[in-house]
């Protein structure tokens, strides 16, 4: 295999080999902790702009299920691993990584010490860096290109460009009646929040993320969901006056991730980028109503910053365990809730996927 190196914009190489297409990077380096799901991680569109390095160190090991993408294809820009099984061995699988990312046009690296990576990670924050392939790389051309490199424009890349019907029975749901309509907003939405709304029995219209408010709320749904996406939220100005009015219709509204934070930017929040984010599958987060602790799987590198929010307009309803960041929010006179974690999961832990009964009851109300 040929030699690849990964470079960071501190200036740290790793030496590794290069593996699926062979083509020179730049892209934001983020690690995730996730034991399982790699191929969930890989189909992630919230992942489009960075590439990913998975801290466990066997990948690849059960192959590649096509079932269980998250989305159409494969959108990091790169993906780095300690070790890639070249023989996956598990019933369902029909395909390998390395194929994979080829398939994707997806290059990565492989046989570093993805470990001390993190590390670097950890201590110093989320960096860009290079995966290259070339021996006779410069440093001192290479580091301030990645020191000025930065990610933009991703939602539109991932959202779909027409509006798209699903009931129940599709994309592997359960074929149960369908007695509600949600709307979903696509701002890079995995399929299992899609399939976590059909199990529900509704009848779901997915909107591009260039939708137009009044067109969603004419179509009177029963209740709006807005996704998970990728990229800084503060960038998505049209798109949050267009959220702003979905909030202000009355129609119950459930957000994940990008879409809590794009609610919480429509009312005068803040956003800001955390060090290194959280991306794996077992983040603790609190409900501060009832007390109770769930494992959640997390993705995301920015956060709704705490002290903006005026207390009038919305209360925290999670909080993270671990740093005590905000992971959900109520909003006051409003029938609109929104969380930073995956209720959806995929890959990760179902412990919160109760959260889609939650606002099944919230659109009952609303009949
Ligand atoms: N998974 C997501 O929706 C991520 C949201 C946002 N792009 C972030 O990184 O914080």
């Amino acid at each position: 295999m040929k030699k690849a190196f990964l470079i960071l914009e501190d200036g740290t190489v790793f030496e590794g080999k290069s593996i699926g297409v062979d083509k020179e990077i730049i892209s934001e380096i983020v690690f995730n902790t996730s034991m399982t799901g790699y191929l969930e991680v890989l189909t992630d569109p919230s992942y489009a702009g960075q590439a990913v390095t998975m801290t466990y160190p066997l990948i690849g090991n059960y192959g590649i299920c096509y079932k269980d993408m998250e989305s159409k294809k494969g959108w990091p820009d790169g993906f780095i691993v300690r070790e890639l099984a070249r023989v996956p061995s598990n019933f369902r699988s029909e395909d390998t990584v390395q194929h994979f990312l080829e398939k994707n046009d997806i290059p990565g690296i492989s046989g570093i010490d993805t470990r001390a990576l993190t590390k670097i990670l950890r201590e110093k924050g989320t960096m860009n860096g290079m995966i290259t392939t070339n021996e006779n790389y410069n440093l001192d051309e290479i580091i301030p290109k990645l020191k000025e490199y930065t990610v933009t424009g991703v939602v539109k890349k991932v959202s779909c460009d027409k509006i798209e019907k699903y009931v129940p029975g599709d994309i592997g749901s359960e074929s149960v009646a369908a007695d509600k309509d949600v709307a979903v907003i696509d701002v890079g939405t995995k399929k299992n929040i899609i399939r976590c709304l059909l199990n529900r029995g509704c009848n779901v219209t997915v909107y591009p993320c260039d939708f137009d408010a009044d067109e969603v709320i004419a179509s009177k749904p029963d209740g709006i969901m807005i996704t998970n996406g990728p990229g800084d939220p503060a960038e998505c100005v049209d798109i949050i006056a267009q959220v702003k009015k979905l909030a202000d219709s009355n129609i119950p509204v459930f957000a994940i991730c990008l879409g809590h934070q794009l609610m919480a930017l429509a009312h005068n929040a803040k956003t800001y980028k955390m060090k290194y984010g959280h991306r794996g599958a077992n983040h603790p987060v609190k409900n501060l109503e009832t007390g109770k602790v769930y494992i959640s799987s997390q993705n995301h590198g920015y956060v709704v910053d705490a002290d903006g929010i005026d207390a009038s307009v919305a209360k925290p309803w999670f909080v993270n365990v671990n740093d005590g960041t905000i992971e959900g929010l109520e909003y006051i006179g409003k029938p609109v809730k929104t969380v930073q974690f995956h209720p959806e999961a995929n890959a990760g832990p179902k412990d919160s996927e109760m959260l889609f009964d939650e606002f099944m009851k919230m659109i009952g109300g609303n009949k």
